[in-house]
């Protein structure tokens, strides 16, 4: 498992870019607009959240991979690329390591 997923799903989001509306769901979000991206993306929130409550653990990366799916859009719409998240992931990673060192060292 790596990173690859992510790179491959946002070429297409790119492409989708110039595609019919009618004939891509993708499209057919960038054509209705940012606050219908945003809306889903709070459904999809809510969805995880029952999931989460729900107990059923297929559901909960079901919803999560809903979320993560919109909130990838969000990122292709405002011309931002998931490997920008990824990288401030790493940064906080590289900086939580660097206080465990330190309180290591005290
Ligand atoms: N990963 C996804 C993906 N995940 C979710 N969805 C759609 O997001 C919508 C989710 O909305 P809802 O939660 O309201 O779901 P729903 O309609 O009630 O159905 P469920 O998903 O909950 O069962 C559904 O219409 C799903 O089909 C996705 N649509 C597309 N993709 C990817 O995007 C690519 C481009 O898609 P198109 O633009 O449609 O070609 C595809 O090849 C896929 O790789």
């Amino acid at each position: 498992m790596n990173d690859d997923v992510l790179r491959q799903l946002a070429a297409v989001l790119e492409q989708r870019k110039s595609q019919d509306p009618k004939q891509s769901y993708v499209a057919s979000l960038y054509h209705k607009g940012l606050d219908t991206i945003l809306k889903k993306i709070g459904e999809e929130a809510t969805e995880l959240v029952i999931a989460g409550k729900g107990g059923d653990k297929d559901q909960v990366i079901y919803e999560a991979a809903d979320l993560w799916f919109h909130s990838m859009v969000l990122l292709a719409q405002q011309g931002l690329g998931p490997e920008l998240v990824l990288a401030e992931l790493q940064r906080r990673f590289g900086l939580s390591g660097l206080e465990e060192k330190a309180s290591r060292a005290d």
